[in-house]
């Protein structure tokens, strides 16, 4: 069934309601009808009742008296009456001419079912000869009426045509009225429903035209309906719908608003941020070939250009000039000022270099304090050194950091392409090879590298693989030096000293002095360190043995002992390994040892004393011998270096320093050790110093354990004698 349309709708209530009316008017027509039918049947009835109840007993034997009462009703009411016997001959009729005649024109023969049955009957005349055809009533007749068991003897037929137009002219006219009536009720009901319908329709129209409005986004719509019936509750529904829609909306836009702001500033943020990161990727992309505190090139840039500056050169059979330089003593600086100092000073030093070199040179920072300089289109050697030479003055002008000025210095390797080497690797490592020869050599110099170099650094390296055996063989010895007491002669203590025998041939005969420096390089001087200080401690037992107990035994200590982290812990060990009396035991340190990381040498020598060792400071004099530095740090004696001993007492100027030295030792409270004593001379002058001990030649060289104890044993021999 397809859509239907309220006008559909309400035209089909109409067409109904219509179908119903017409009904109903067509049913109260027929009733009419029947009704006036009816009533004319029995009006007839009646007045056929009231001719045949005429009080006439056995009627057909009285068909005078019959007929003269028929003619008086016919008269009154002018109506055809006739009387009938069983045969249906007529006995009496208002027509007295068809009294005698059989009635034939009762084709359905309800006068005979009339006389049979008792019951009155009504039939229409088939008289063909009547213009109209006659309605009649018929009754039974009885012999005696006033009994209704009386034997039927005929019937009577009375008309009631006339009585039954009339009845039915008033039918007519009804009829009319209610046709009209119904046309004009339905003209009004239509007009009504017509009007209904228009007006909820447009009202329909108008909502739906809201609702549309709302749809395709228009949230002010609204719709007014005036009346105040459902359609208004409707309306009134979708205009709340509409202000939520409108409310929500609004919020939804206040929010989007937001959010479009958010996004804005995100969209900003985000902008700042690729913008931070590109800067940021520049940088690092910067400082991924420039070295961030100098602005440099860095190693991995200078590899690039020193790599391009070789093709170069050896495609146009040229020379190049490398220039390695180390900063001379910049770790203690760096440690004593602090690293923002020393950052100062590494820009300070950039920029001397820069200003040294031509235009064409490249200047770059390697890390830490190593800088190189790389000189391109080289015509002579001698460039190279007198650049070097102008780079160590401009380096040792004084540097103005954090506020105050300072000296330093440092040390130059050169090598030469395509001499020294060919490659980038190759001469890279011979400018560092030749750096490290300008700081054996002092440093503040410099130095071209050779293949004398070379063959010294290739010695360097077995000598180090030998030094590992050596340790791992047993090949170390310890010569132990007696320190004499100044004020009675006698050995008071020893210092041990490291001993190589067993040496592997090639390489002469090895000092200290040749091996140590490859042992602390290398780091081979914390096993061997570890071993003389086990070795000393079993010493001082086998002597406190033989009653030589209060003997003091000094042991050396180098930078990287100090440095390694076990140190502390190893020394306490062995302490404790060997039971050796702390107050018994003493380490020597030079003053560039400690330096080399203060603050952490400091707080280890205080823990050291704190468990009852001592400490003296080695070759005073040769380095810093600042005061401060003497103040800050936790030593018991100072050792007077040999050098000033050696000129003493000829030199005024030695003299005259020894004399500070150990004035200031004094006041300080500070035992004085005067090294490398070998006249009479010296220990005349050293004793008018008021110097405490004395070590050197003069009372005996370093000599084996065995050797050491025969001093010990002679001196308690003499001690035996004296007393
Ligand atoms: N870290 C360690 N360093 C050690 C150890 N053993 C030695 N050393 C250091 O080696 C350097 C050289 O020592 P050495 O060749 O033994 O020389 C010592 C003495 O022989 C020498 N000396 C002593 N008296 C005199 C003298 O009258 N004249 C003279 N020309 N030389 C003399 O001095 C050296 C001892 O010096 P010092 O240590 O400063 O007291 C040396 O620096 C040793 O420190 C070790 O086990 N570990």
């Amino acid at each position: 069934m397809g859509k239907r349309t309220i006008r559909d709708k309400l035209i089909i209530n109409f067409a109904a309601f219509t179908g119903l009316a017409c009904a109903f008017g067509l049913a109260t027509i027929l009733l009419n009808a029947w009704m006036a039918t009816d009533a004319a049947v029995l009006e007839a009835e009646h007045v056929a009742e009231m001719i045949a109840n005429n009080g006439i007993v056995d009627p057909l034997d009285h068909v005078d008296e019959l007929q003269q009462h028929i003619m008086k009703v016919h008269a009154l009411q002018k109506r055809d009456v006739f009387v009938v016997d069983r045969s249906m001959r007529i006995v009496a009729d208002s027509d007295a001419d068809e009294i005698g005649s059989r009635f034939t024109y009762d084709r359905a023969g309800v006068i005979a079912t009339t006389m049979n049955e008792g019951r009155p009957g009504k039939f229409v005349e088939d008289n063909p000869s009547l213009k109209e055809s006659n309605k009649l009533v018929v009754i039974p007749l009885r012999r005696d009426q006033s009994r209704s068991n009386s034997e039927i003897v005929g019937a009577l037929a009375l008309e009631y045509t006339a009585i039954y137009d009339e009845l039915m002219e008033s039918v007519h006219l009804f009829i009319r009225f209610i046709v009209v009536l119904l046309a004009l009720f339905l003209a009004i009901t239509y007009a009504l429903s017509s009007h209904i319908s228009r007006s909820i329709i447009a009202s329909l129209k108008r909502l739906q035209g809201a609702i549309e409005a709302l749809i395709q986004g228009n949230h002010h719509a609204r719709v007014n309906i005036a009346s105040e019936d459902e359609v208004a509750e409707l309306a009134g529904c979708i205009n709340r719908l509409a202000d939520k829609m409108e409310a929500s909306f609004r919020d939804k836009e206040e929010r989007l608003a937001a959010n479009a702001e958010q996004l804005r500033l995100m969209n900003i943020r985000l902008a700042d941020e690729v913008q931070q990161h590109k800067l940021s990727a520049e940088r690092t992309e910067y400082f991924a070939y420039y070295d961030h505190l100098t602005t440099l090139p860095n190693r991995r840039m200078f590899s690039h250009l020193l790599g391009a500056a070789i093709a170069q050169a050896s495609a146009r059979k040229t020379a190049l000039g490398l220039l390695f330089i180390d900063l001379d003593e910049f770790k203690h600086i760096n440690d004593t000022l602090g690293h923002a100092a020393g950052d100062e000073l590494l820009m300070s030093v950039a920029t001397r270099l820069k200003e040294c070199v031509r235009v064409g040179d490249t200047t770059a920072r390697l890390g830490g304090d190593e800088f190189v300089i790389l000189v391109e289109d080289l015509r002579e050697k001698s460039h190279l050194e007198a650049l070097a030479a102008k780079l160590l003055d401009a380096l040792q002008l004084p540097h103005r950091i954090a506020g105050a000025e300072f000296r330093i210095t440092a040390s130059i390797g050169i090598s030469i392409f395509p001499d020294d080497g060919e490659d980038e690797t190759s001469l890279m490592k011979n400018a560092d090879m030749a750096m490290y020869q300008a700081k054996r050599h002092g440093k503040n110099n410099c130095q071209l590298y050779c293949e004398e170099l070379q063959s010294h650094m290739e010695r360097r390296f077995m000598l180090e693989s030998s030094l590992r055996q050596a340790l791992e063989r047993q090949e170390f010895t310890l010569a132990y030096q007696p320190k004499v007491c100044a004020a009675s002669g006698r050995i008071i203590g020893a210092e041990a000293l490291l001993r190589w025998n067993a040496q592997p041939a090639g390489f002469g005969n090895l000092g200290p002095c040749d091996f140590i420096p490859v042992a602390e390089d290398s780091g081979l001087i914390v096993p061997i360190g570890r071993w003389v200080l086990e070795t000393v401690c079993l010493q001082h037992n086998e002597w406190a043995r033989h009653g030589f107990g209060e003997l003091n035994v000094s042991v050396n200590l180098s930078a990287r002992q100090l440095a390694d982290s076990s140190f502390y812990n190893d020394v306490v060990s062995v302490i404790a390994r060997t039971g050796i009396d702390c107050a018994r035991l003493e380490f020597e340190l030079t003053e560039s040892a400690a330096m080399e990381n203060m603050e952490q040498t400091i707080a280890l020598l205080k823990a050291m004393r704190k468990q009852g060792m001592r400490i003296a400071l080695d070759d005073f004099g040769t380095g810093y011998s600042s005061l401060s530095m003497l103040k800050q740090l936790p030593v018991d004696a100072i050792k007077i270096d040999r050098s000033f001993i050696r000129d003493m007492p000829g030199d005024t100027h030695a003299n005259a320093l020894t004399h500070a030295i150990v004035a200031m030792s004094k006041v300080m409270d500070l035992r004085v050790v005067a090294e490398g004593v070998e006249t009479v001379e010296q220990v005349d002058f050293l004793k008018q110093c008021d110097c405490d001990e004395f070590q050197g030649f003069l009372f005996s060289r370093p000599v084996s354990p065995e050797a050491f104890f025969a001093l010990l044993e002679q001196q308690k021999a003499l001690d035996t004698l004296v007393s």
